[in-house]
């Protein structure tokens, strides 16, 4: 039978049959629509960020833990008309189940919580990070993951919580160059809505939705809002009201409106106090219109802000003393943020605050001679042993080869095992920044 021509035609001959192997069509080499690669350069920076979240982590004494990227839907179906509901990367599996890459982390966390139940003492003090998933159309072409940084506080029903949580962010933009003029941190709580709604009789299980509503505001036009918040049963005069208090800039100006008894007053107060003891005053600022876009928040809200106004909030966070409740576990009060991973990057490159975080390799290790290749590994592992760094080169490449990628690699010395030197048991080494110039027993190296 007639052979298929390209194969006969790329072998030259009538070779053995085609292999599974046998590319048929080029893939794309592309990560898929709104996903990201990290190449070494990127994964160095991506890298020296983590490492930022977690020493701050631990600086605060927390514990890291982590969650499985898939979960079930059911963990995410919230009805309060949330963006991060509509965007849900979900799906159905192979054995019928719902399930959903997870769009943020602490549904995880609090159903790792009530797993853990009685067996955790609390105050808990759990950090994570994880890359979180939505599924957009593409038409707006934003990223479908990031990785966010979450830490929360779980079973301390005070304000003492929020005010370690914001330290804890204020120590981390200092360790990375940024400084309270470069960002803030907008705060507010939920019970002043929650105040407000109860004056006019908003039924409680609204509370949620009216929340995500008022978080557009400033994203849609202020006539939407109101809209929106009157198909969520709200009266006009409820309606004005509401945003009369939202627009609210100071803590002096709610007492006035809302009177001194409300408890909302009494937690800002409160947190305004701690922050003066933290030493972290200039770095928040109350705001009534900050609600956060999540519908769990219960209380205090916070998020952080760049003062120049050009980004998106690079963090945000609050308490969610209901979110356990809800999932069936005992009610236990808990607090946290979640921090992504692209606006602060942004920041940092406006600011001009990258790291350089070039590669670093201890040794070059090469053999200058074919039979030597042996040798050259030998010394290699003597210098691991030894815990040094080691880039083997691994065929035989001219010394302008080597000294090239030595650059490249940014290797500190060349190792050169040669002939001569070999047969006395030395090897040559070269210190790359000064050129200087040993030989140098085997044993000796370190
Ligand atoms: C600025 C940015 O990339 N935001 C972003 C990107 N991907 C996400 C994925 C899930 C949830 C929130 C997300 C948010």
């Amino acid at each position: 039978a007639e052979l298929d021509d390209t194969r006969a035609g790329r072998s030259g001959s009538l070779a053995s049959p085609p292999s599974q192997l046998d590319v048929t069509q080029k893939i794309d080499v592309n990560p898929p629509k709104g996903t990201r690669d990290f190449p070494p350069e990127e994964m160095r920076l991506r890298n020296w960020l983590f490492q930022n979240f977690r020493e701050v982590s631990q600086l605060y004494g927390f514990e890291e833990v982590d969650f499985p990227v898939l979960e079930s839907e059911a963990l995410f179906i919230r009805k309060a008309g949330e963006e991060i509901r509509d965007q849900l990367y979900c799906f159905e599996d192979r054995g019928n189940r719902r399930v959903a890459l997870r769009p943020e982390l602490t549904p995880s966390l609090a159903r790792l919580v009530i797993q853990k139940g009685k067996s955790v003492a609390l105050p808990l003090k759990w950090f994570a990070i994880g890359q979180c998933w939505r599924y957009e159309r593409m038409t707006r072409g934003r990223r479908r993951e990031h990785y966010q940084w979450n830490m929360d506080i779980i079973g301390v029903p005070n304000v003492t919580a929020e005010a370690e949580l914001i330290s804890s962010i204020v120590t981390f933009f200092k360790r990375i160059g940024i400084t309270a003029s470069d960002v803030g941190f907008k705060v507010s709580s939920r019970k002043v809505l929650q105040e407000v709604l109860r004056r006019y009789s908003i039924p409680e299980n609204l509370f949620g939705r009216v929340c995500v509503i008022i978080d557009k505001l400033e994203k849609i036009p202020i006539e939407d809002i109101k809209k929106e918040l009157r198909n969520a049963e709200l009266s006009e005069e409820a309606v004005e009201e509401l945003l009369q208090i939202l627009s609210v800039k100071s803590l002096t100006k709610l007492e006035e409106k809302l009177g001194a008894s409300v408890e909302a007053l009494a937690d800002l107060k409160q947190l305004f106090l701690l922050a003066e003891k933290y030493g972290y005053s200039e770095w928040i600022q109350f705001d009534a219109s900050i609600v956060r876009g999540l519908a769990y928040y219960t209380g205090i809200v916070f998020e952080g802000f760049d003062r120049e106004g050009k980004l998106r909030a690079i963090c945000g966070g609050g308490r969610y003393d209901r979110l356990l409740s809800t999932f069936g576990g005992d009610d236990i009060p808990a607090c946290g943020f979640g921090f992504g991973d692209a606006v602060i990057i942004e920041l940092l490159k406006e600011r001009g605050l990258l790291p350089e975080v070039s590669p670093q390799v201890e040794n070059i290790v090469c053999s200058l001679d074919q039979d030597l290749q042996g040798a050259a590994s030998l010394v290699a592992a003597r210098l691991r042993d030894k815990g040094q760094s080691v880039d083997l080169v691994l065929e035989s490449k001219p010394l302008k080869w080597v000294f090239k990628r030595a650059a490249k690699i940014n290797a500190q010395r060349l190792i050169l095992v040669g002939m001569s030197e070999w047969q006395k048991g030395m090897v040559g080494v070269k210190i790359l920044s000064s050129g200087e110039q040993y030989e140098i027993k085997v044993d000796d190296l370190e």
